[in-house]
Parts: structure tokens; C-alpha cells; sequence
């Protein structure tokens, strides 16, 4: 188990800052996601740590050890890329064994490391077979064992999941989980899959541009968006604009089109101060319908339209007070998630609907 840590990481590609100035800390037998819009960095973060990638300038520690000048081989990270393919020519077995004998461990000790291996995946019983014999995901095993047969001081992943079925990748994902708790394993991981980081990481950064946006478990990053951009990026959200009409006790007052609202900061370390222009963050699935309006926290409107799914619906919320400026501030049509679907689209003359949230699932953003 090690801690891995860079610090003022820094990596351009011609004029393209790849990673800037970038700071990070991932603690011992972590598992740890790297999020972010496409070309935000995640790979090149990732391969500076396996060491394809050698920065400009900034560290990379793994424990006390500064590994920013080790060539990749005797990092010893295992590493699991989305191309990362099995060799075909060789047995299952073969194809785990591979690194352990370029390492020139002796031959009964690679017999057991990689029975050892192949059982902690759960493909013990597939070690005679060709890699061409096995399905997606049981391949992926394979490459997972591949990973972990070197006992690797962390375990780099890219996208491991990214070429299996729906199916597959949910149960994949808890064994990768599973596996990176049972070794200990310091694990980073790059995803395009919010769902596969929420569900299974313990803390996850969101990156931007080559510089990190927000640190924080699955809870934090989700519930307390600290800007626009991560409230964006992870799950969806309406985002309502206003401006700052005071501040007490933590929470945030704000005047917008729709309505006046209480909220929290996004960011608690940047408190907005009165008069600022924000954008409140409010997710689908915090509006409750009521039949009365309430003193904040609540827009009145209809249910312009509403798609049935069982369990939820999702409502198109029209506020009344929408049109002209409402829709130029992004609060034309409210995103409303329904579970236990009681309520349906409404004729235009039906009678008014409030929709109403709790100030600790309103979040102000910086506009
Ligand atoms: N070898 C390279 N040569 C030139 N530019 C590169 C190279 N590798 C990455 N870049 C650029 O650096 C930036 C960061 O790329 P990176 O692959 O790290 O992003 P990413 O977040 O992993 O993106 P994606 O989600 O699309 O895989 C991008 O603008 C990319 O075009």
C-alpha cells in the first residue's frame, strides 16, 4: 500500500497544456477516479504516473519514493488500458505468467503466483484456454490478474470497461472494486462513466483543462458541486440564475425569476456576499409537487410535459412566471424526477402546481 502524490505537475504538447500546475494526493489502498470532459487530461495524468509520460516540470512521489524520472518497468504498477489486449498465441495462464518471467522469477513461484492470480479474478478453471475461447468480460479478468500477478505498488486503470456490454461492465465493476480491497491496492482510474465512478470509488477528482476542479467521496461531489462545471459534468442539474440578496448563518438568499430561494454554497471556502450574480444547482430529483406555494424554495407552474417510467417520471416543470426573462436565465423549463409517479402533464388551464426543494439541495455557484 502506498500513497501516491504529485505535486505542481506540469506537461504541455506543443502549445496544449495537457496538465497544469497540478497538485494531488491519493492515500494508501485508495480507489481513486479521474473525471472530466474529453482533452481535460485524465490519460496524460495517468500515463505520468505509469511513466509514459514524462512532465515538464512538478513530482511524482509513490510513498516516500520520487519515481518522476523511473523509466515505466521498474515503477512496478500494474496497469489495465481499455487497448491493453491479451496476446492471442498464448494460453490464459501464458498470458498472466508473462510478466513474471520477464522478471526472472523462478518457475515454480510463477506456477503459484499465477494460480494465485487467476483464482482471485475467479478464472482458475480457464488457464489452458486461448484468450479467442473467452468472453469480453472474462477477458478483462484475465488482464486484471495480468495487473495483479507482479504485485504491483498501485494499479493504473484507463477505461477498463469501456469495451463490454452494459451487463458486463455493473458486474465488472464491482469486482474490480472487490479485488483493488482484497490487495489493498492503491487503484486510480479513468472513466468516462459517471455511474461506474460513483458507484465504486471512494474519493474522485474532476478535472478541467489540466487542472483539478474538486476533490471529494461520491457524496460530496454530487451533493455539494463546488462550480458549474462539475454540477454539469456529474448527473444532471437545472441551473437557475440570480443574485445574491443576503447571507446568514451559512446559508445563501437569492432573487431570481422564478422565485426567492435559500441555498447552500458550493463552494463554503468562497462565501457569495450580497449582490453577487450566481447560479443555483438544483438536481432533478430534489423538486417535491405540491398543491401550495410556499415562502421560498417553491415555483409555481404547470407540468408541460411528462414522460411515464415506472418507478419515476420525468416532468417538464414550466414556471409561471417563465418567458422573456426566466428562459433567458435558464429557467425556461424546470428538469423534475418523480418517484412514486403521482402526477401528470397538466391541460395550459389546469390548476397551478408548486415545485418546491429544501435549502440544502439548492447549491450557489459562482454565475
Ligand atoms: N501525444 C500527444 N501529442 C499532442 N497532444 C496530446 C498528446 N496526448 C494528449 N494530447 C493533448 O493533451 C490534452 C489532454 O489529453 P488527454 O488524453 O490527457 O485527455 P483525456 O482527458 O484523457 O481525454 P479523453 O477523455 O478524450 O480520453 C488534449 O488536448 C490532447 O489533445
Amino acid at each position: 500500500m502506498v500513497s501516491i502524490r504529485t505535486s505542481n505537475l506540469t506537461k504541455r504538447f506543443g502549445t496544449v497544456v495537457a496538465l497544469y500546475q497540478l497538485d494531488l494526493e491519493i492515500k494508501p489502498g485508495e480507489l481513486f477516479f479521474l473525471l472530466g470532459p474529453s482533452g481535460c487530461g485524465k490519460t496524460t495524468l495517468l500515463r505520468s504516473l505509469a511513466g509514459f509520460v514524462m512532465p515538464d516540470a512538478g513530482n511524482i512521489f509513490f510513498g516516500d519514493d520520487d519515481v518522476t524520472r523511473l523509466e515505466p518497468h521498474k515503477r512496478n504498477t500494474g496497469m489495465m488500458f481499455q487497448s491493453y489486449a491479451l496476446w492471442p498465441h498464448m494460453t490464459v495462464a501464458e498470458n498472466v505468467a508473462f510478466g513474471l518471467g520477464e522478471r526472472r522469477v523462478p518457475k515454480a513461484e510463477i506456477k503459484r503466483r499465477v494460480a494465485e492470480a487467476l483464482e482471485s479474478v475467479r478464472m482458475a478453471e480457464y488457464a489452458g484456454r486461448s484468450p479467442n475461447q473467452l468472453s469480453g468480460g472474462q477477458q478483462q479478468r484475465v488482464a486484471l490478474a495480468r495487473a495483479l500477478v507482479i504485485r504491483p505498488r498501485c494499479l493504473l486503470l484507463d477505461e477498463p470497461l469501456s469495451n463490454l456490454d452494459a451487463k458486463l461492465r455493473l458486474e465488472m465493476r464491482s469486482e474490480i472494486r472487490r479485488v483493488c480491497k482484497e490487495f489493498n491496492l492503491t487503484t486510480v482510474y479513468v472513466t468516462h462513466d459517471q455511474k461506474e465512478a460513483l458507484s465504486i470509488s471512494d474519493r474522485m477528482a474532476v478535472l478541467e483543462a489540466g487542472k483539478i476542479l474538486q476533490i471529494g467521496t461520491p457524496r460530496e461531489i454530487y451533493k455539494r458541486p463546488a462550480w458549474k462545471t462539475v454540477a454539469n459534468f456529474i448527473g444532471e442539474t437545472n441551473f437557475i440564475a440570480g443574485t445574491v440578496a443576503g447571507v446568514e448563518n451559512g446559508r445563501v438568499f437569492v432573487t431570481t425569476p422564478v422565485g426567492r430561494f435559500e441555498g447552500v454554497p458550493g463552494n463554503p471556502e468562497k462565501m457569495p456576499a450580497p449582490g453577487w450574480l450566481v447560479t443555483l444547482s438544483i438536481r432533478p430529483e430534489c423538486w417535491r409537487l405540491e398543491h401550495g406555494p410556499r415562502e421560498v424554495n417553491s415555483v409555481p407552474g404547470r407540468i408541460g410535459g411528462s414522460v411515464y417510467l415506472g418507478e419515476v417520471a420525468q416532468h417538464d416543470f414550466v414556471p409561471s412566471r417563465s418567458g422573456g426573462e426566466a428562459e433567458k436565465d435558464g429557467a425556461g423549463t424546470l428538469k423534475i424526477l418523480e418517484t412514486n409517479p403521482r402526477f401528470t402533464a397538466q391541460p395550459a388551464d389546469g390548476p397551478e402546481l408548486h415545485a418546491a426543494v429544501d435549502a440544502g439541495d439548492v447549491v450557489v455557484l459562482e454565475a
